[in-house]
């Protein structure tokens, strides 16, 4: 039995959402009940479940929440209503597209509902369902991604593209768990990923409790620790991938893939077809969330810069996909060629590698 611990962030209950509060990790372990639609757009607004898979899923109980509660008779009102509650939810944060994909794929449900009460149930089952696959998702792209690395490698990461950001084992970081489930050694550098911290707060508290070896680094020292610890590789979670490749991830990840290039080491993007928006042409036309100019000017809530400075605070960038050596879906692992070969995976049972 492994006695290590593959945390979860987000359960369903018929009267409210239960999520981890990723906003107090590492130092408390705090569990929220979201009762209400405006507890969960609030929940996902201030980053206290974040991670675009855990943020579709989160949304989509909440929305599968409110409709429940709908009192009218009416399908057609009801669907109304259901649209109404799911562009509020939507306006909750930007980037992420699994915040959509998990919206949209609850109104589509529920179309073809005869009675209310029917819509109901088949929204609250389409949000179980997301979950559900997101798990097995998760699990398969970490075998994927496994593929990809030797034992005794050192990867490095940014920010928390791990379990609790998704239903289980993560993206980027679920070939680590699962390496560790079949005793192999693989060392993680974690940088702390300024300003939120998910790389000190969440990914080093998540390896951990699992028993993987994990190195925090601040964000400065990524160019000397591919250096000095002789990096093998990077890896790194999506927010949304465009259908030509490029991909909208933590802000920081631009910089890693560059890195990547100029040591000649493999840069890898992990992310299930849910973060894949082909509607998106291009990095360009992706929208990147500004947070509050508080969250860079202040640490742990003390003020570190002066009242009144000029911040700007881009949550993402955009790495362009000729700096991308692969993106390892549940599908498999795509080398190239993303703009043909990201839409061919929504119709294949499986993607095989080109040669
Ligand atoms: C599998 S999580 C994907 C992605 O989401 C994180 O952003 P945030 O912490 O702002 O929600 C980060 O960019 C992860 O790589």
């Amino acid at each position: 039995m492994n006695s290590f611990v593959i945390p979860r962030s987000v359960e369903w209950h018929e009267t409210h959402v239960t999520i981890l509060n990723q906003q107090k990790l590492p130092s408390i372990t705090e569990y929220m009940d979201l009762h209400t639609l405006e507890d969960v757009h609030e929940a996902i607004a201030t980053l206290k479940v974040r991670g675009a898979p855990a943020i579709g899923i989160t949304a989509a109980y909440g929305l599968a929440l409110a409709a429940s509660r709908y009192e009218t008779e009416s399908v057609d009102e009801f669907q109304r209503r259901l649209q109404q509650d799911r562009d509020y939810l939507a306006s909750a944060r930007p980037t992420a597209v699994n915040l959509f994909w998990a919206l949209d794929r609850l109104v589509a449900a529920a179309k073809s509902a005869a009675s209310v009460n029917e819509a109901k149930t088949m929204l609250i089952h389409e949000a179980i369902r997301i979950q559900i696959e997101d798990e097995d998702v998760c699990h398969r792209i970490g075998e994927y991604a496994l593929s990809l690395f030797r034992p005794g490698d050192r990867v490095m990461t940014i920010c928390n593209a791990g379990s609790i950001a998704t239903a289980r084992y993560g993206t980027a970081l679920a070939p680590f768990y699962l390496a560790k489930e079949k005793g192999i050694e693989l060392s993680v550098y974690a940088l702390e990923t300024r300003p939120v911290l998910q790389g000190a707060r969440l990914t080093t508290w998540e390896l951990m409790q699992a028993g993987v070896d994990v190195t925090l680094i601040t964000d400065n020292m990524a160019a000397q620790t591919i250096k000095a610890k002789h990096i093998n590789a990077i890896i790194v979670g999506a927010d949304r991938i465009a259908r030509n490749g490029d991909t909208a991830n933590k802000i920081g990840t631009f910089g890693l893939a560059l890195l990547a290039q100029s040591f000649g080491i493999p840069f890898y993007v992990a992310a299930p077809l849910s973060t894949i928006d082909i509607k998106t042409k291009t990095g360009a036309d992706i929208p990147i969330e500004e947070r509050h100019p508080d969250e860079v000017t202040h640490l742990a809530g003390v003020r570190i810069a002066p009242e009144g400075v000029n911040v700007y605070n881009p949550a993402f960038d955009v790495t362009p996909n000729e700096l991308i050596t692969a993106i390892i879906t549940e599908k498999g692992i795509v080398r190239g060629h993303y703009e043909t070969a990201l839409p061919s995976l929504f119709t294949k049972e499986e993607h095989h590698e080109t040669i």
